[in-house]
């Protein structure tokens, strides 16, 4: 409200004047508020009295007036100007439309403020367009081909598959067009935010320019969110620009097959591109310059996927660094990637899969006085705020929270959108929020999947004392064997008194399974806790249900437990059966 010395009700005729001033009406009618007979309107009073003044005073009294009424004029103009460009201040202004965006932005225009979002291509992001959902479609075509293949050991024979890529492709580029909307600019318009094309370049606090334009008006904003996200790296290997090598943001364009693939790293994208490839029907070579497969995760895990891969026919290369590629000759026969053991691997193409870099080039961060690590990862701490006052940042531009090496959040949809939410409100409201990634589960969606949340065992056994890991192979899992996809496993890393710190499931459905395990790592909970839970029977969870179950009869048999139990026993012998012992379907006696 505009002034504050006093508040008229509209609709109170009887005591005051309750016209509002044409200066009054004029500020509402800017800001955008329509006053109504029923709005309280905050008058002040020297407002009032210059648009009523009696008409009873002398000429020197009149030059008075006169000279006062200028001077209130003038302030009530200044008032009005402040108030204009007050109300075309931004509250929140988002940068990057993927889910980190999409997220704070609804987030802060549902707490009521003024949010205008720029995006310089498509709302949506890497998830929608380029990440999650093509990744899954296309993870989805190849299991259907590998099933079709694989289903002799079920006693279901069939041809072998035909598989038409740009079919494939059709199939992925719907599942994007089915979600779209959802991200769309005009569902975006619908939940009160505002979207603005173009690329964003901070020209200093609060303010910004759209496309380089310098003379173009600046966009003011009181807060910001960066939610920039990332790009793939491409390294400087020799003659790897020359092969015009696949990324994800152009693999999804195929539209022919592809004989062979040479895919440079196996984390989470390489393993799962990697997979689809190979049940497609490419011939794929694996390169990875760690020892095993998905070095973030368990040993155990790499090693059992690391089969998986090898089982469709992957050639899996560990401890290997491409150096060098050049193109086979004759020249049209594909690219020929050096290793630097000396061997060579041939490939109709070569995809990039070495990790992806944060979106900050151009962005005008030093103007904004927000601080980079040396990764170009914006810097926040746990409650997303950067270097620079009321700048925010989420998602994959984020770099390492303070939470130590075993916890970095890693760049994932989840995560975007729990960043988002956070950044939205400590930035409209107050930061008091902060994220805790202790408990941020993480999915590679190849078959088996992985699937990990919290600590590992090594991280685990590092920063606590009686750590141990209980294990469950998934041929004890009947679910497991009635599939025939026994070579899953299960682990739950504990502490002394058997909280669970992390836990790994490798097998089919390994991410639904881990969130019971998930919420208990959240919640610092017991693993014994799921044992009075009933699960349904043949499940998936049934191996954390018995792991479950193994825990608690381990507390039970404790020889204080096995004491106590013995001398319940005993103490039945004696005393006699009361009605108490009886069940509500008994008989009441009359
Ligand atoms: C192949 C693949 C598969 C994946 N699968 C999964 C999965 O299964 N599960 C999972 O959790 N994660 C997965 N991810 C990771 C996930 O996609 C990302 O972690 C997530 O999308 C990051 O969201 P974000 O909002 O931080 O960034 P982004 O989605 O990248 O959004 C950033 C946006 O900012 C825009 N932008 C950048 N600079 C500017 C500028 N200067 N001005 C205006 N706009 C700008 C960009 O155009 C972009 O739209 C996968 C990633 C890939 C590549
Ligand atoms: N299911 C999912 O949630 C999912 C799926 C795909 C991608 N993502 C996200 O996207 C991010 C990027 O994925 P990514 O797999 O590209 O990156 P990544 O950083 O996870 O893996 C890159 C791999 O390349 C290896 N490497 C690095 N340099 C190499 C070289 N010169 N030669 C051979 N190997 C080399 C690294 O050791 C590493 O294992 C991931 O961190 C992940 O968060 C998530």
């Amino acid at each position: 409200m505009l002034l504050t010395r006093q508040s008229i009700p509209v609709a109170d005729r009887g005591q005051h004047d309750r016209r509002v001033p044409p200066e009054l009406a004029e500020v509402h009618r800017v800001a955008g508020a329509g006053v109504g007979q029923d709005d309280v309107v905050q008058v002040d009073r020297t407002v009032v009295a210059t648009g009523h003044a009696p008409d009873r005073a002398g000429e020197g009294d009149r030059v008075q007036h006169g000279h006062q009424h200028r001077r209130q004029h003038r302030r009530q103009h200044r008032r009005q100007h402040r108030r204009q460009h007050r109300d075309q201040l931004i509250d929140l202004l988002v940068v990057g439309g993927g889910t980190a965006g999409l997220v704070a932005a609804r987030t802060a225009a549902r707490l009521g403020a003024r949010v205008v979002l720029v995006e310089r291509t498509r709302t949506g992001g890497d998830c929608l367009w380029t990440g999650c959902v093509p990744s899954k479609a296309f993870l989805a075509a190849a299991a259907h081909a590998h099933a079709v293949r694989d289903g002799a050991r079920f006693g279901v024979r069939a041809a072998a598959p035909h598989v038409d890529l740009a079919a494939v492709m059709t199939h992925v580029h719907a599942a994007r067009e089915r979600i779209a909307p959802v991200d769309s600019v005009e569902a975006l318009a619908a939940d009160g935010v505002e979207v603005r094309h173009g690329t964003l370049r901070f020209s200093g606090p609060g303010r910004a320019t759209l496309d380089g334009e310098v003379d173009g008006a600046p966009l003011r904003f009181r807060r910001a969110v960066i939610a920039t996200g990332a790009d793939p790296v491409l390294p400087g290997i020799p003659g790897l620009a020359d092969a015009a090598p696949l990324t994800t943001d152009s693999v999804w364009d195929l539209d022919a097959p592809v004989p062979s693939l040479v895919v440079l790293g196996a984390g989470p994208i390489g393993c799962e591109l990697g997979q689809g490839f190979a049940r497609l029907g490419t011939a794929v070579t694996l390169l990875e310059a760690a020892d095993r497969v998905l070095p973030v995760e368990e040993p155990e895990a790499s090693a059992r996927l690391g089969a998986a891969l090898a089982r469709d026919g992957v050639d899996v290369r560990t401890g290997r660094r491409a150096v060098a590629v050049s193109a086979v000759r004759p020249a049209g026969d594909g690219w020929e990637v050096e290793l630097d053991d000396g061997a060579r691997v041939r490939g109709a193409r070569v995809l990039v899969a070495l990790g992806r870099a944060p979106a900050t080039a151009g962005l005008g961060l030093d103007a904004l006085g927000v601080t980079r690590a040396s990764t170009g990862h914006v810097v926040v701490d746990d409650r997303l705020r950067t270097s620079a006052p009321g700048v925010f940042a989420a998602g994959d531009v984020v770099g390492d929270l303070p939470s130590g090496g075993a916890l970095l959040p890693r760049p994932f949809t989840h995560v975007a959108g729990v960043h988002g939410s956070v950044a939205a409100t400590n930035a409209v409201l107050a930061p008091l929020r902060r994220v805790d990634h202790r408990a941020m589960p993480r999915v590679t969606y190849t078959a088996p999947e992985v699937a990990h949340v919290g600590l590992t065992e090594d991280a685990a056994r590092e920063g606590h004392d009686g750590v141990r890991v209980r294990t469950l192979e998934h041929g004890e899992v009947d679910r497991a064997v009635t599939e025939d996809e026994t070579a899953g496993v299960t682990r739950v890393v504990l502490d002394r008194r058997g909280r669970v710190l992390g836990a790994t499931v490798v097998g089919p459905r390994a991410g639904e399974v881990l969130n019971e395990l998930t919420a208990l790592v959240a919640r610092r909970g017991r693993l014994r806790e799921l044992a009075g839970v009933t699960h349904p029977y043949p499940g998936w969870g049934d191996a954390v249900w018995n792991a479950a179950l193994a825990e608690l009869g381990d507390a039970l048999a404790t020889q204080a437990a096995r004491r106590a139990a013995r001398l319940g026993v005993l103490a039945r012998r004696v005393v006699p059966l009361s009605r108490a012992s009886a069940g509500r379907a008994a008989p009441r006696p009359r």
